[in-house]
């Protein structure tokens, strides 16, 4: 029995995740909350054939608290997307940050031991933001908290594939994405993919298809032309990264994926990480083993090519900024 909820769930990446984790059939139980439309959403997703049972609450009568009782794995993603010329870390922030702190609030008292699985924007940040929330009332588990950073993942598998010649093969492309979930923090170790990039692939070519991954979301916001970011893909990488969760919950064996992540969560606290990393940082994505507790292990990076210590270098100062700018968040005596 698996309860998933999906908060922000009438949006753009909402209904299409919604409509994904119905079809789950591990999920038994789907709860949806958004500040608008959800009882349609909900009435439409409950005529599917599936086992989950579908609800609906909006705001009113202790909507957030209902929908959480019984949690056991919670998708955040409310808020703003980006449109053209606005900016992740910044723009979205001064939204977003917000809300997702009271979604935070109402995951503390409701469903204090719930999977948190955080795709609000920008995630360098509103994960520690949740991490904060969690905290203050006493109930942070850094082992059930997670970014989502698998679009990356998704993208860096399909424009392998696609520089193979064979798109039928990226679904097995496996690619490790680390650090964090924006521009230059967004770092694919492709010397590490499971399908080799041809020999003859130019520097250039190289350098183009990094830049390709790290930049993906410009290409889908201005190709969506002021009509907001990626929501398809990103409801398929939120599904499919819950699903991997789930699957490891219940007891599945070698189930990993990268993900962003507290690094306290990792046994040894994340120590060998760290010192691959040169950095003191609190947060970082990279592969994570997944077990009924959450986080079982994380892994370190693994031997880099120079290049790739390049961009891990290039991604410390402003991963380490934006995890901060969360944190002083909620340490705020304003708020
Ligand atoms: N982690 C990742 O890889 C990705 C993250 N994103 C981020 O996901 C977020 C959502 O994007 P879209 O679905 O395209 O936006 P959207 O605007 O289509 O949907 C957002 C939904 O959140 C709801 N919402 C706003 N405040 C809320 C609150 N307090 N409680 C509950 N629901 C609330 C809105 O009513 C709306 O339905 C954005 O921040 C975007 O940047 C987008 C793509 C990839
Ligand atoms: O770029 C954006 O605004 C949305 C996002 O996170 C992505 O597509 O990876």
């Amino acid at each position: 029995m698996v309860k998933a909820v999906v908060l922000g769930a009438a949006g753009g990446i909402g209904q299409p995740l919604s409509l994904l984790l119905k079809a789950n059939p591990l999920i038994t139980g789907l709860g949806l909350f958004d500040i608008v439309n959800t009882p349609g959403v909900a009435a439409d997703l409950s005529h599917i054939s599936t086992p989950a049972k579908v609800v609906g609450y909006l705001p009113p009568d202790d909507g957030l608290k209902k929908v959480l009782t019984n949690a056991d794995v919670v998708v955040i993603p409310a808020g703003v997307p980006r449109k053209p010329g606005v900016r992740i870390s910044y723009d979205l922030f001064k939204i977003n940050a917000g809300i997702v702190r009271d979604l935070a609030t109402g995951i503390a008292t409701a469903a204090p031991k719930a999977f948190i699985l955080v795709i609000s924007n920008p995630v360098n940040s509103t994960v520690p933001i949740v991490a904060e929330v969690l905290k203050k009332h006493g109930v942070f588990d850094p082992k059930r908290l997670f970014g989502v950073t698998t679009l990356d993942v998704v993208r860096a598998s399909t424009f392998v594939a696609e520089i193979l010649g064979d798109l039928s093969l990226s679904k097995s492309v496996a690619v490790p994405v680390v650090g964090g979930h924006s521009g230059v923090t967004i770092v694919p170790l492709l010397s590490q993919s499971s399908h080799p990039l041809p020999a003859n692939l130019t520097t250039d070519q190289y350098e183009a298809l990094v830049k390709r991954i790290q930049f993906g979301g410009d290409e889908v916001v201005k190709a969506k032309d002021g009509a907001g970011s990626a929501t398809l893909s990103m409801a398929y990488a939120g599904a499919e990264f819950a699903a991997k969760l789930i699957r490891a919950i219940g007891g599945e064996k070698g189930v990993s994926a990268p993900t962003f992540v507290n690094l306290s969560a990792d046994p040894s606290g994340g120590e060998a990480l760290k010192k691959e990393l040169g950095q003191d940082l609190d947060y970082f994505s990279t592969v994570v083993e997944l077990g009924p507790e959450g986080v079982a292990k994380i892994n370190t990076l693994g031997s880099l090519t120079d290049a790739e210590t390049a961009l891990v270098k290039a991604a410390i100062p402003e991963l380490a900024t934006n995890i901060q700018t969360g944190v002083s968040f909620i340490a705020s005596p304003k708020l």
